[in-house]
C-alpha cells in the first residue's frame, strides 16, 4: 500500500505523489495518465483537483527534496506557488526540517515553516523566483516590444493596460474594477490564450486584480492546463509584483501584501535583492484527505473509492472558520 494526500493553498487543490515511496516509480506518461484520472471533477478521486504534486529526491547539493508539477490536463509547470507550500510541509514532517530548499524545474527555491495562519492553518513560506520581463521568458510574441508593463494591448482587451512576468511559469496581469473582474473577460482571454494563438504559444496564467487599498488585492486567475481556480500562489506572486511596479504610491517593497483569491488570502512580501526582483509567498498548506491505495493502481492510473481508503482530516474546518472570518471583500463566483 502506498499513500497520496490531497491537499491545497488557498482551495488550489493538488494530490501529492511521493515517488521515493514506491517499489517502481511512475514513469511520465504513467504521471500524466494518473493526474488526468484522479483530477477529473466528474469521474476523479474526491471531485477531482487542479493538478498533481510529485516528490523525489534531489542530487543537488543542500537540496532536500524535488517538486514537479503536473496540470490537470497533464501539461508540466515549471512552477506552484500554492504547491510547493504544501509540498514544503509534506517534506518538513517526513525529514524534521522547517527550512531547506526545494528542486523545481528552475531553480532551487527555499521554504520555510511559517507560525500558523490560524489555529488548526499550518502556514509555510516560499521563495518564487526567477523573475523575468523577457518576452523570450514567457514567452510571448507580435505584442510589441521586449516586455509587457503597464502597457495597452488592444489585441488582447480593449482599455485595459497589462503586465506580463514569469516567476518562472507565465504570467498575464490587469488591474480593474470589480464589476470587470467578476465578468466573463477573464474566462474568454484565458481560454483564447491557452489555445491556439499568435501570442503566447506555451499559454499563459491570466490574473484579473482588483486593488482593495494599500498593500491589500484580490486576484482571480484563470490558469494555464487547468481554467478557472480558487488561487494561484505564483499568480498572486506576480501581480503583487505587478502592483509593485505599477501603482508604487499604493505598494511597498519588502511590506507584506494581503491578497484575497476566491479560495481565501495569502500574504506576499516583494523583495528587490542584488537588483533581482524576488517574492516571497505566505500561506496555507491545508492537508483534506489521506488515500491509501495499491502501488498497481497509481501505474494503472484507476484510483477510486473502491479501491482505495480514504481518510478525511479536521484540517478543512479549521481552514473554512478562518476564512469566514476574513472581512468581506469582492465576492466572486468560485471554481469548486
Ligand atoms: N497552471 C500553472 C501551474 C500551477 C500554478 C498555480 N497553481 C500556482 O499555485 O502557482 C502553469 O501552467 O504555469
Amino acid at each position: 500500500m502506498v499513500q497520496l494526500l490531497k491537499v491545497h493553498g488557498s482551495q488550489n487543490k493538488f494530490f501529492i505523489l511521493d515517488q521515493t515511496t514506491l517499489e517502481h516509480q511512475l514513469t511520465d506518461p504513467e504521471l500524466v495518465a494518473l493526474t488526468k484520472q484522479i483530477t477529473d471533477p466528474e469521474k476523479g478521486l474526491l471531485h477531482g483537483a487542479d493538478g498533481l504534486l510529485v516528490v523525489n529526491h534531489s542530487d543537488h547539493p543542500g537540496v532536500t527534496a524535488q517538486m514537479r508539477v503536473i496540470n490537470a490536463d497533464g501539461s508540466e509547470a515549471s512552477m506552484c506557488g500554492n504547491g510547493i507550500r504544501t509540498v514544503a510541509r509534506y517534506v518538513a514532517e517526513k525529514e524534521h526540517q522547517n527550512e531547506f530548499k526545494i528542486e523545481t524545474m528552475k531553480a532551487d527555491l527555499k521554504v520555510a515553516k511559517h507560525q500558523p495562519f490560524a489555529d488548526g492553518v499550518p502556514a509555510y513560506a516560499a521563495e518564487i523566483s526567477p523573475v523575468s520581463f523577457d518576452k523570450k521568458a514567457l514567452p510571448f510574441d507580435n505584442l510589441g516590444g521586449e516586455r509587457i508593463v503597464d502597457e495597452y494591448v488592444p489585441e488582447l482587451a480593449p482599455g485595459l493596460k497589462f503586465t506580463s512576468i514569469a516567476v518562472p511559469n507565465p504570467h498575464l496581469i490587469a488591474f480593474m474594477d470589480k464589476e470587470t473582474i467578476t465578468g466573463p473577460l477573464l474566462g474568454e482571454l484565458g481560454s483564447y490564450l491557452n489555445s491556439d494563438n499568435p501570442y503566447y504559444s506555451d499559454g499563459v496564467n491570466v490574473n484579473f486584480a482588483t486593488i482593495l487599498g494599500k498593500n491589500k488585492l484580490f486576484v482571480r486567475t484563470f490558469e494555464r492546463g487547468v481554467g478557472y481556480t480558487n488561487a494561484c500562489g505564483t499568480g498572486m506572486s506576480a501581480t503583487s509584483l505587478a502592483f509593485a511596479l505599477t501603482h508604487p504610491d499604493m505598494a511597498d517593497l519588502n511590506t507584506p501584501i494581503t491578497v484575497y483569491n476566491p479560495g481565501g488570502m495569502v500574504q506576499t512580501i516583494v523583495h528587490f535583492d542584488n537588483h533581482q526582483y524576488w517574492i516571497e509567498l505566505i500561506g496555507n498548506a491545508t492537508v483534506t484527505h489521506k488515500i491509501d491505495v495499491d502501488e498497481q493502481a497509481l501505474h494503472d492510473a484507476d484510483v477510486s473509492v473502491q479501491n482505495a481508503t480514504i481518510t478525511k482530516t479536521e484540517e478543512q474546518s479549521a481552514y473554512e472558520q478562518m476564512v469566514n472570518s476574513l472581512p468581506k471583500t469582492v465576492q466572486v463566483d468560485v471554481k469548486e
